[in-house]
């Protein structure tokens, strides 16, 4: 078993700094905030040298979150809205950008990683040489760190450092990661090392990359470098792929998916792709919210590996999420949200620079949420699912073997902005509901489930659309979330426990026979289309898709096999 205490940030041996780069112009400028009087000053360097980053301009680290917030506004890279948070913008890459990420193909994992179109490699040369680049931009300037921790439970935890370029996107981190108390920060030290510098451009033609935005991951030296993307999610998800990879090393299952405490005190799960309702569902003023979005199951339970939350604020309102709305104050950051000029009030409606506009905040923004970030072993288990094709039911029992396939098929969309160059709904099967964040091959992360839904047996497992009914994407219309909140609600209550259900006749999932507070009608999704041929049509349609998807798994177990749909 990897020992995390023993594998820290591999050292680099600091190379010559190639001095002759041209440094990239920055956007946040020269502007500095106070300068030293004298150059005679020596100041304290954190061990930015064992990164092989030296002559680096002031060190600001691990400011308080008032401070990071003027340092933004004093440097132009925000403003201020009515509500208190800080806004800016992202520029050209306002969601993540898949096909800019690379994970360098190194011994130590090369063997184990699943190299697929979602993880495509780069060579150690070209990684070094982008390194080189790193070292050589960061002459001079001004940076920003945060030290703190990914991994609520202690014996779980792994030490982070970011080193950001932005005082915003350090106010990101600090909000997202968990925050060390003044004894950790003094003998902090960091496993994994996220060096993120937006300003920073890679050379397509020479770098070995497509664009220049680049973001790659180093296993073996633990080891992050951003460039050319200013959207803070590249950073947090960056850090999660590493634990994707590690976590597993120590019998704990990652997983893309949000956590809550219910009444009963039942701890609940639900993955989902991004875009899917995770961080909306899971923010319930019944429910103490333990995370968003990434968490870890360890023979312990379920723990959170972020201290914050970052949801999407699109169509955002105070009726329908009511605790992100409330969460939207002074220390939230807010990316590419319209305000009004006058007001400087947010537009959550205009979409104008994206779809994917996001605040950034801290659990505890959340007023009941559950301080520990840790529940029990789950009781219920949701795959959120947003169904373009309008065909799924808007909630369904899996049965185990049900649950290990639809793990398996991931099967969802990608909605517009989350990922760069998608503006529609684009169907999808995204292994374990997020397979670009899990660089091992989805059937690892499956097993593991398997083995805690086998340990756990009394976890009940349901399928969530949170996508379109009444037809496809562009004739339907997506599920509101107030009956979706009714479905979740149903589940965990125990209502869901004393009804019949019957299996849909395609996919084979159980439907039940009511819900309350849930429009009997909409539960069977055939009586929400006008034309029932055209349902049938088209749910065996995606009925095929998912049997030519699964044709990857060929060495999955029978009874999973045949837990899919039935292709006529
Ligand atoms: N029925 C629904 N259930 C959940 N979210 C919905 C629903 N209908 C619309 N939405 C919207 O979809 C988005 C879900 O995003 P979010 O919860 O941030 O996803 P994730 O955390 O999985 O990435 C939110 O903007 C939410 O308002
Ligand atoms: C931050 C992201 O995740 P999610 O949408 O799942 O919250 C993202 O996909 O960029
Ligand atoms: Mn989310």
């Amino acid at each position: 078993m990897v020992n995390l205490n023993t594998l820290r940030t591999v050292f680099f041996h600091p190379s010559q700094p190639n001095l002759s780069l041209s440094s990239q112009p920055s956007y946040s400028g020269n502007t500095t905030l106070e300068k030293d009087s004298e150059e005679a000053i020596i100041r304290p360097t954190y061990g930015l040298e064992d990164l092989g980053l030296y002559n680096i301009g002031r060190v600001y680290r691990n400011l308080p979150i008032a401070q990071l917030v003027e340092h933004a506004l004093i440097r132009g890279e925000g403003t201020l809205v009515d509500n208190g948070a800080l806004l800016v913008e992202t520029g050209q890459y306002t969601g993540r950008s898949p096909k800019d990420r690379f994970i360098v193909k190194e011994s130590s994992s090369e063997q184990e990683i699943d190299w697929n179109q979602h993880n495509v490699p780069i060579s150690e040369a070209k990684f070094n040489q982008l390194y080189q680049k790193v070292i050589a931009y960061l002459q001079g300037r001004d940076i920003y760190i945060f030290d703190g921790y990914i991994g609520a439970d202690t014996n779980y935890r792994c030490g982070v450092r970011i080193v950001n370029e932005l005082a915003s996107q350090n106010l990101f981190v600090h909000q997202l990661f968990i925050r060390p108390s003044p004894e950790e920060l003094n003998n902090h030290q960091a496993d994994f090392t996220v060096i993120a510098i937006p300003g920073l451009h890679g050379d397509p033609e020479n770098d070995d990359i497509r664009s220049e935005a680049f973001i790659v991951v180093h296993l073996q030296k633990r080891l992050v470098i951003i460039g050319g993307s200013r959207y803070s999610g590249e950073i947090k998800k960056s850090v999660f792929l590493m634990m994707n990879y590690f976590m597993t090393k120590r019998n704990v299952l990652p997983m893309h998916g949000a956590a809550n405490i219910d009444k009963r005190g039942h701890t609940n799960l639900f993955f989902g792709l991004s875009g899917t309702g995770k961080t909306t569902l899971s923010a319930d003023p019944d429910c103490h919210l333990i995370g968003d979005d990434e968490h870890g199951w360890s023979e312990s339970g379920i723990f959170n590996f972020e201290g914050g939350c970052y949801a999407k604020t699109i169509r955002l309102s105070q009726e329908h999420e009511p605790q992100i709305w409330a969460a939207i104050k002074f220390g939230t950051l807010l990316e590419n949200v319209i305000v009004d000029p006058e007001t400087q009030i947010p537009d959550y409606d205009d979409g104008r620079l994206t779809e994917n506009t996001r605040a950034a905040y801290p659990l505890r923004y959340i007023p009941n949420c559950c301080p520990s970030a840790r529940g029990n072993h789950p009781k219920t288990i949701f795959f959120l699912t947003a169904d373009a094709f309008g065909v799924l039911p808007p909630i369904a029992k899996l049965t185990k073997e049900q649950a290990m396939y639809h793990f398996l098929a991931g099967y969802t969309s990608k909605l517009a902005g989350t990922e760069r160059d998608i503006t529609a709904p684009q169907a999808t099967f995204s292994a374990c509901f997020g397979q670009c964040f899990f660089p091992l091959s989805p059937t690892v992360y499956a097993k593991m489930l398997g083995k805690r839904l086998d340990q756990h047996h009394e976890t009940n497992v349901f399928l969530i659309n949170t996508g379109w009914s009444g037809g496809p994407y562009g004739v339907g219309h997506r599920i509101s979330i107030k009956h979706t909140r009714a479905m979740v609600t149903a589940a965990l209550n125990g209502q869901l426990d004393c009804v019949n259900y019957h299996p849909h006749p395609i996919f084979k999932v159980l439907v039940p026979e009511k819900v309350t507070g849930v429009p009997h009608r909409i539960l069977d999704p055939q009586n929400t289309w006008d034309d029932v041929e055209a349902y049938q049509q088209q749910a065996i349609e995606l009925a095929h898709r998912f049997e030519v998807n699964f044709k990857q798994f060929h060495d999955v177990p029978a009874e999973i096999m045949s837990a899919g749909p039935v292709v006529r």
